[in-house]
């Protein structure tokens, strides 16, 4: 690992680090905030924040406002960047914002050129929490959250992974990509035509058809003016599936916000306050 940045926040440590990824096959960048702690001993229990379309590991870290709040509950936090990156890594092959760099959209492809490095769903459950628990003092207890398409990340892998979490949130996710455009597109670029495949990447799919170990607690927010809300995020889709298999979801929707970090920075307080009762437990 090595250290590109570091600067003081609300008492705590905010770094930056690159490091050579064996899941993604390239270097990776990823952020990592520390909060003020008095205890040399004690370990700090861990929010992993997953970003949204055309975000790399800074986006979150500069506009959320989440230091305060993460200092006053001992809460580290650790954003990746939303992607494999570097000269050899495949990209939309127009550029677009929402494939490609910068929206690897939590899944291990399996479509070439993709499947070469697109490998975010391997790296955020196993290769980056080992990575993280062997270099800072940090425990195996952690919360994720996400937003758009980090919240499907954060409620896909929260989803299928619930023995490794305590606790899930997210900022106008997107719920159900198998319908809607942004996940068809992504879903068919890096997975191919194989629907089966699409569904174990799909958060309304996986609650009506995975086994779901243990329902954790799940926090969801929604601005109501959000331009994507329809056609692309679909929350009633994930909350009428959940109500058919009795998964009670604290769901909130909005008045006049849109789908940007002004929207974040005013509700992360309460994902924060929210993620602790369980991380602090
Ligand atoms: N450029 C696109 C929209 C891109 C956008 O809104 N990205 C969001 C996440 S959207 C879902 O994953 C984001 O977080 N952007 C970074 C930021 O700092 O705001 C367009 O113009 O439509």
């Amino acid at each position: 690992m090595e250290l590109i940045s570091e600067n003081k926040v609300f008492g705590g440590l905010h770094q930056r680090f690159k490091h050579q990824s064996a899941a993604n096959n390239c270097e990776m960048t990823f952020a990592i905030f520390l909060p003020k702690t008095d205890s040399k001993n004690n370990k700090l229990p861990v929010l992993y924040w997953l970003s949204g379309l055309t975000c790399t590991d800074e986006n979150f870290m500069q506009k959320a406002g989440v230091f305060k709040y993460a200092n006053e509950h001992g809460i580290a936090i650790v954003a990746p960047d939303t992607s494999p990156r570097g000269e050899d890594v495949a990209d939309d092959e127009n550029g677009s914002y929402d494939f490609g760099l910068g929206a690897g959209f939590y899944l291990n492809a399996t479509q070439a050129p993709f499947a070469a490095h697109y490998k975010m769903y391997d790296y955020i459950t196993v290769e980056l929490p080992k990575l993280i628990e062997s270099n800072f003092p940090i425990s195996d207890k952690k919360a994720i959250s996400g937003h758009s398409m980090g919240g499907h990340g954060a409620l896909t892998i929260g989803l299928k992974n619930s023995h490794q979490y305590v606790s899930i949130s997210a900022f106008a996710p997107i719920t159900n990509p198998m319908d809607c455009p942004w996940g068809v597109k992504a879903f068919t670029g890096y997975l191919g035509e194989d629907e089966s495949l699409w569904a174990q990447y799909d958060a309304t799919k996986l609650m009506l058809e995975h086994k779901i170990e243990r329902k954790l607690p799940i926090k969801i927010d929604q601005g109501g003016d959000d331009t994507f809300l329809t056609e692309q995020l679909k929350p009633e889709a994930l909350l009428n599936a959940a109500k058919a298999i009795g998964y009670d979801v604290d769901y909130q929707l909005h008045d006049g916000y849109d789908h940007s970090y002004f929207f974040i920075s005013s509700f992360i307080e309460q994902h924060i306050e929210f993620h602790a009762q369980y991380l602090n437990a």
